[in-house]
């Protein structure tokens, strides 16, 4: 990946293509339907975050009833033809996709991620580049060796195979806002294995999202296997679930929304072709657990990029922190607060700025009054605290120590730049990492930093169940087969040739 120093080539690039798109600012955004994009006229706005005052970065048409009903419709048409395309035809779309990633719309894609999702370029290149081009990629890798998962035996006179035929009917992909990368993966999944979605992506990341769709339509995916249905999240996704053909949800978002939605799709199970499936990844807590034999400089940094890197708007943001006492004592978390006051919070533009604004004002309300429920609570601010919303959604990274490893925001995902630290005594390691595992409901990332190996072999055992998204979504992990097979039905099929039978009976059957 580029690294974007002062004077890089790549730094003058992106810089351009930022100055290009801003003068361009507001993009308008269609619904894609069939390959057709169509204006409704129901304009909504996809804001920068950093600069609130100035135009929005895109305005793009709601979808209306009929437009949904138009792509389910369009989906489920195409589906047998688009299942019938060879998988070398079906492959060799995706890796284009992820050359026009990493060629010809990068810089594009880049900006419009920085503008639009509030991310420095470090992150965005990260995201909308190379996570995006490996998840193409990647998928390519993995339906081939899951495709050569064969019948292990085949006898002399029969010949066994397991063809995986996509899901019958259509998959509805609902995207979140704070991977551009995600959106991408949601709708590849289902539709490298010849199945059909419709992409509901989220009203934050609409413009790096209609790229993305704009990419896979001109690598090769035909128009009616991905439809691109932006709009009022209840209305679109309650229509399509509603649908007799649908076939799976896609979602990546918050527990409470997958939550609602699982319970909608319960609700209504009789309306249904098949039994949809649900493959869906939700919030996190990430705790980051320190041991009294970890080397304090190298893990003051890993917590500073963790927990504040994109205000901490990651599932797997750094969230709440384990120190042991006698790292405490040494100056541990004096280094972390002195240099989370060196962290320059600003526009995105400006590349001296480590992080930029939070996603929105609802989000950055949140986040205020959280760390105001905190306050009050008896944490304490050690840097931090409050934010400032009249040009951008700026929150300053936040550390908070608490004497209460339960009180809130060691609980409640934040989904901000807010880390809640707490002071465990150094001969209490496995005390610790049992609070760790029984503080929240969450259970999707943690990190445990120590040079004692006996002691990362005991956190391992004991915190099996804290991370690995048990708790946060239905597990289906992204980058192995295991993702890939919720997406396929299998058929077994048999064709004998051995000699044909003489007789019904069996030689056990005879007198
Ligand atoms: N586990 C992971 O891999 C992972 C990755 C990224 C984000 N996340 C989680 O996602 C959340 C942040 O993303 P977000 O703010 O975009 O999440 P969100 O739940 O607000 O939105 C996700 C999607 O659901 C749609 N949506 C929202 N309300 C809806 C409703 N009532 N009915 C139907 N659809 C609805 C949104 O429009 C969006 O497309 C955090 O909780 C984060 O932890 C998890
Ligand atoms: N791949 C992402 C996960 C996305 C969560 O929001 C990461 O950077 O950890």
């Amino acid at each position: 990946m580029p690294t974007y120093p002062p004077g890089s080539a790549e730094r003058k690039a992106i810089d351009e293509a930022l100055v290009e798109m801003k003068k361009q600012m507001p993009f308008e955004v269609p619904c894609v339907i069939n390959g057709k994009e169509i204006k409704t006229g129901n304009k909504l706005k996809q804001l920068t975050p950093d600069s609130v005052n100035t135009a929005p970065l895109c305005e793009y048409h709601a979808a209306t009833p009929e437009l949904v009903t138009e792509a389910i419709e369009g989906a489920v048409k195409v589906q047998k033809a688009w299942a019938a395309t060879s998988w070398y035809d079906r492959a060799t779309i995706f890796l284009k996709a992820a050359a026009l990633v990493s060629g010809k719309y990068r810089n594009q894609l880049i900006a419009a991620t920085m503008l639009g999702q509030g991310k420095n370029v470090w992150q965005a290149d990260i995201d909308a580049i190379a996570e995006l081009a490996d998840f193409f990629k990647f998928s390519v890798k993995l339906v081939d060796d899951g495709y050569k998962n064969q019948p292990l035996i085949t006898p002399d006179d029969a010949v066994n195979r397991i063809e995986y035929r996509p899901l019958e009917g259509f998959v509805l992909a609902v995207s979140p806002f704070n991977f551009t990368a995600i959106g991408g993966n949601l709708v590849t999944v289902p539709s490298i294995l010849g199945g059909v979605c419709v992409w509901k992506p989220s009203p934050m990341a609409t413009y790096a999202n209609y790229l993305t769709h704009k990419i896979l339509l001109e690598a090769g995916v035909p128009g009616s296997v991905i439809q691109f249905v932006p709009g009022d999240a209840p209305q679109i996704v309650d229509q399509c679930l509603s649908h007799r053909d649908f076939a799976a949800l896609h979602f990546t978002g918050s527990t409470d929304v997958l939550r609602s939605l699982w319970t909608k799709i319960g609700s209504q199970m009789t309306t249904y072709r098949s039994y949809p499936r649900i493959i869906g990844e939700t919030g996190g807590k990430n705790f980051h657990l320190i041991h009294k034999s970890a080397d304090i400089k190298a893990t003051v940094i890993h917590c500073i990029r963790s927990g504040f890197e994109y205000c901490g708007q990651k599932c797997s943001a750094l969230s709440r922190l384990y120190i042991p006492r006698s790292l405490y004592e040494a100056g541990w978390l004096d280094e972390f607060v002195k240099q989370t006051k060196e962290i320059k919070v600003g526009p995105v533009t400006d590349h001296v700025n480590f992080t930029g604004p939070v996603i929105n004002e609802a989000s950055f309300d949140r986040i205020l009054k959280l760390i105001n429920q905190a306050k009050e609570e008896g944490g304490k601010i050690l840097a931090g605290g409050s934010g400032d919303k009249s040009q951008g959604y700026f929150v300053e990274p936040t550390i908070i120590l608490t004497e209460d490893p339960h009180s809130l925001t060691m609980k409640k995902e934040v989904f901000g730049p807010v880390v809640t630290a707490y002071v465990y005594e150094d001969d209490k390691w496995a005390e610790t990492c049992d609070l760790i595992d029984n503080t929240t409901d969450y259970a999707l990332t943690g990190s445990v930093f120590s040079n004692d190996r006996a002691a990362l072999a005991e956190a391992s055992e004991l915190l099996r169940n804290a991370a690995g998204s048990l708790g946060s979504g239905t597990n289906d992990k992204s980058g192995t087969w295991a993702h890939f097979s919720r997406f396929v039905s299998a058929r077994t099929i048999k064709e004998n040739f051995g000699a044909d039978p003489t007789d019904f009976r069996h030689p056990s059957n005879l007198a």
